[in-house]
C-alpha cells in the first residue's frame, strides 16, 4: 500500500479550506458528543442520527427515537438525554435508535458529509480500533476538529495529534497542523488528564458539575469499535485489532 495522507482541520468553521473529495473524515469532539456516541455504540444503542437542531430532533421522537439534546452544556428543555457518556452504560439504551443534537458536535459531522468517501466518529475511548482502521484503508485521512463554537480547542486536536502520532508509520503528512499536534500529544502523554485540566472546555464542564463526564471522556481504548456513518445513522463496526 503506497502512503497515504493525514491532515487536520482545527474547526469546522475551517472546513471549506479543506478538500473532502475521496477522504476520510474523523470528526472528533471528546468533550463530550463523540466520546458520547462511540460509549452509546459499544453499549449496544442500534444507531444514532446526528441532527443539527433542536426542532428537528425533538420531533423525532413521534418516529421511536429516544432523543438526546444538549445546548451550552446543559440537557435541553423536553429531551430525555443530554450529552453525557455515562447515560448508556450497562446497555441502558441497548437496541434503541438515538437522535442526538449537541452544540459543537453534530454540526460538525453535518460539515463533514459533503463529497467526504466516508465519515468516522472518534474518540480517546476508541483511538486504537479507529487507528486500525484508518491502517486498514487505502485512503487518505481528514482529522476534523469540532472545536468550540468556531474556535480552536486543546481537546480535539490532541485527539488528532494522538491519532497522527498512531499512523505515521503508515501515513505521510505536510500539514502544519498535524505535525505541531504530532509533538504536543507526544510531549503530554503521559498525562493527558493533568494537561488538558487547563482547556477551557474542561473548566466549562467543570462548572456544569460534570467531572466524571470529564474523566470518562479522557478514558483510553474502552471499546473495540469504529462509529461510521451509514446514510444517515451512525452504526458500530467491530475491530479485531489482534
Ligand atoms: O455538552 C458538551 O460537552 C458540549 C457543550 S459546550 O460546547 O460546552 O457548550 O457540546 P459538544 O457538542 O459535545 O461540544
Amino acid at each position: 500500500m503506497t502512503k497515504r495522507k493525514i491532515e487536520v482541520c482545527f474547526s469546522p468553521e475551517l472546513i471549506h479550506l479543506h478538500e473532502l473529495e475521496n477522504k476520510i473524515v474523523v470528526v472528533v469532539d471528546i468533550f463530550r458528543a463523540t466520546s458520547t456516541m462511540i460509549t452509546a455504540l459499544g453499549n449496544g444503542v442500534a444507531s444514532i442520527t446526528p441532527v443539527a437542531d433542536l426542532e428537528t430532533c425533538r420531533a423525532m421522537q413521534s418516529e421511536g427515537y429516544v432523543i438526546a439534546g444538549e445546548r451550552n452544556g446543559q440537557t435541553a428543555e423536553g429531551f430525555t438525554l443530554g450529552n453525557s457518556p455515562l447515560a448508556y452504560l450497562d446497555g441502558a439504551y441497548a437496541n434503541q435508535k438515538i437522535a442526538m443534537t449537541t452544540t459543537n458536535g453534530t454540526l460538525a459531522i453535518e460539515k463533514s458529509k459533503a463529497g467526504s468517501k466516508q465519515v468516522l466518529i472518534g474518540a480517546f475511548v476508541n483511538l486504537q480500533a479507529t487507528a486500525h482502521y484508518l491502517t486498514s484503508q487505502n485512503q487518505n485521512v481528514l482529522i476534523h476538529c469540532a472545536g468550540w463554537k468556531g474556535k480552536f480547542n486543546l481537546e480535539d486536536s490532541l485527539y488528532a495529534g494522538a491519532l497522527v502520532s498512531l499512523l505515521e508509520e503508515n501515513f505521510e503528512f505536510d500539514c502544519d497542523g498535524a505535525i505541531a499536534m504530532k509533538g504536543l500529544y507526544e510531549s503530554n502523554k503521559s498525562d493527558l488528564a493533568g494537561f488538558l485540566a487547563q482547556a477551557s472546555h474542561a473548566k466549562r464542564l467543570q462548572n456544569h458539575q460534570i467531572e466524571a463526564d470529564i474523566d470518562f471522556c479522557l478514558s483510553l481504548n474502552l471499546f473495540p469499535i469504529i462509529g461510521r456513518l451509514q446514510g444517515q445513522e451512525l452504526v458500530a463496526q467491530m475491530i479485531k485489532t489482534k
